[in-house]
């Protein structure tokens, strides 16, 4: 049988992109690519970059406070512009949007600039009524934020609104605790909002290391972002030229603007999966084996649709694996179990790999190096902040299995972490390293003696502890 394309892909984003990519460029596959909306996806359109950008806007009221400390009396962030810098990334996105459809255009791949549903195993409708065939389908239609199913919720916002308000609230509700709603309520704060962030749990950061859970949750504090934990909102109603929101407590408050961070699920309603005989899992993800083929063995999918770990980088490897894998001829599966992963909350971030110390508790005997200090730079300008660095080692074989930094940067030294941990580093390993001084990197190579001992009976509590 012949077909229009070796492999059709819907969802221009960070998995898809890759994916086409690669499978057009170095493996010579014929291959048309369906975007419904900007090309680059979420990570590029609403979702990392313009994210990043605006954590980088949100901090030069603190950066004039620092300077202060340095000795520059009148530094001052003075008032912010926010339709000038929203022009100024509209930008930046149109930019990326450009260097993304012109790699593909480069590679040779065709680009449906609509919707496209799948038709059967090997066919793909378009938003215009075409029908294409293809060999391959790949499904990388990313996720879509989740609403918590509350009265009134039309009201809020979600994290897509952000990117375009025309301007910042005066006084802006978050709902949630995880990424979205800590990295939110800094930009938020940071940009003059008088900030609330309501979550049903006593710390932020659900599924972190507890520590870090508890660093987050007083970081958001102490910057003034208003903690209301726990709490549910359960209804929202206009009121004034607001939004008047009522608590599960009964409690009530109005705010200028709501916005809702409580998840994601897999974008599949619509595309046509079960009836080309495609399972779906509970979260209406699509249900891929570990080469990210469905339960229809033309259908594969990636990133987001799959809901297995949700971060650009994973999309972009397990597209670029499925190209590999199918069309070069050279088998890669994704490992999902070691992956860094970084929360840009400010003044520190929280940045992870590996397990955190309850799971390694969970595991077996554990050796705990913990270091908890204030970083010499903001100490100097009069902060209290103080920074902490983890590592979990394996008691039995020393093994570096989790590291956890809550500091300035957290992300750029948790991206450096991850090739000794991916190569099984021990502690000795880590400590065999000179360090880099004056830094805040270096404490991950100079703490000698564990801080505690975890998960039951130690076989050696003497080894790592120099
Ligand atoms: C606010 C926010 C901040 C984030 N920050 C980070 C971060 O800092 N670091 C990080 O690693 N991850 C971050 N993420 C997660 C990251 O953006 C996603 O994991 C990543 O974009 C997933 O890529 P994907 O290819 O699976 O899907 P997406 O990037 O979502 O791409 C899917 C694409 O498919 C298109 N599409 C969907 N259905 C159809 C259809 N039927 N026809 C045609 N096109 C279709 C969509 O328009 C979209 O462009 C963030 C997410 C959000 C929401
Ligand atoms: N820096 C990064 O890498 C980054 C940044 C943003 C997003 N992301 C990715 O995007 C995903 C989605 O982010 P997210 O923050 O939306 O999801 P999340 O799963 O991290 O957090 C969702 C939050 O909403 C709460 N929640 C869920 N349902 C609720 C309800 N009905 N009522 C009240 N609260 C409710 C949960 O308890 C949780 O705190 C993340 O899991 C992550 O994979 C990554």
């Amino acid at each position: 049988m012949t077909f229009d394309y070796d492999l059709f892909v819907i969802g221009g984003g960070s998995g898809g992109v890759r994916a086409a990519r690669i499978a057009a460029s170095e493996y010579h596959a014929r291959v048309g690519l369906a975007e419904e909306s900007r090309m680059g996806g979420t990570c590029v359109i609403r979702g990392c970059v313009p994210k990043k950008l605006m954590i980088f806007a949100s901090q030069a009221g603190a950066l004039a406070h620092e300077a202060r400390g340095y000795g520059w009396q009148s530094a001052d962030a003075g008032p912010f512009d926010w339709l000038m810098f929203r022009h100024k990334l509209d930008a930046e996105l149109t930019r990326l949007e450009g260097a993304y459809t012109g790699g593909l255009v480069a590679a040779g791949v065709d680009i449906h600039k609509q919707r496209a549903h799948l038709h059967d195993a090997h066919t793909v409708e378009l938003a215009d009524g075409r029908r294409v065939t293809a060999k391959h389908i790949l499904i990388a239609a990313g996720g879509r934020p989740q609403l918590p199913g509350i009265e009134g919720e039309e009201l809020g916002m979600i994290s897509d609104d952000l990117f375009l308000m025309e301007k910042v609230p005066g006084r802006v509700l978050v709902v949630g605790g995880g990424f979205i709603a800590c990295e939110f309520a800094t930009i938020l704060q940071g940009l003059g909002a008088h900030t609330t962030l309501s979550y049903r749990g006593d710390a932020v950061l659900r599924g972190f290391d507890g520590d870090m859970r508890r660093n987050a949750t007083e970081q958001l504090r102490v910057i003034g972002v208003e903690l209301r934990l726990p709490s549910t909102p359960t209804k929202l109603e206009k009121r004034d030229g607001g939004i008047l929101v009522t608590y599960d407590d009964g409690a009530t408050d109005q705010y200028d603007a709501v916005m809702f961070a409580t998840g994601r699920t897999p974008h599949t309603k619509g595309l046509g999966l079960e009836q080309a005989g495609v399972k779906l899992g509970q979260k209406g993800e699509v249900v891929v084996d570990e080469w990210s083929q469905s339960s229809v063995p033309s259908i594969f999918a990636v990133g987001d649709v799959t809901d297995r770990v949700n971060l650009t980088p994973v999309a972009i490897r397990e597209g670029h694996s499925f190209a590999d894998t199918v069309f070069g001829a050279k088998p890669r599966k994704v490992d999902h179990r070691l992956y860094g992963a970084a929360v840009y909350i400010r003044p520190h971030e929280v940045a992870s790999i590996g397990l955190t110390e309850e799971e390694a508790a969970a595991q077996g005997p554990h050796e705990v190096y913990e270091a908890s200090f204030r970083p010499m730079r903001s100490l100097f300008a009069g902060s209290d902040a103080r920074a902490v660095m983890k590592l979990l080692v394996d008691a039995g074989t020393h093994k570096v299995t989790g590291c956890h930094i809550f500091g300035p940067e957290a992300g750029e030294m948790i991206q450096l972490v991850a090739i000794p941990m991916g190569m099984c580093a021990t502690k000795a390993d880590f400590d065999a390293a000179i360090a880099v001084h004056p830094t805040l990197a270096e404490e991950l190579v100079t703490m000698r003696r564990p801080t505690r001992h975890i998960g039951g009976a130690h076989p050696d509590k003497t080894v790592g502890s120099a």
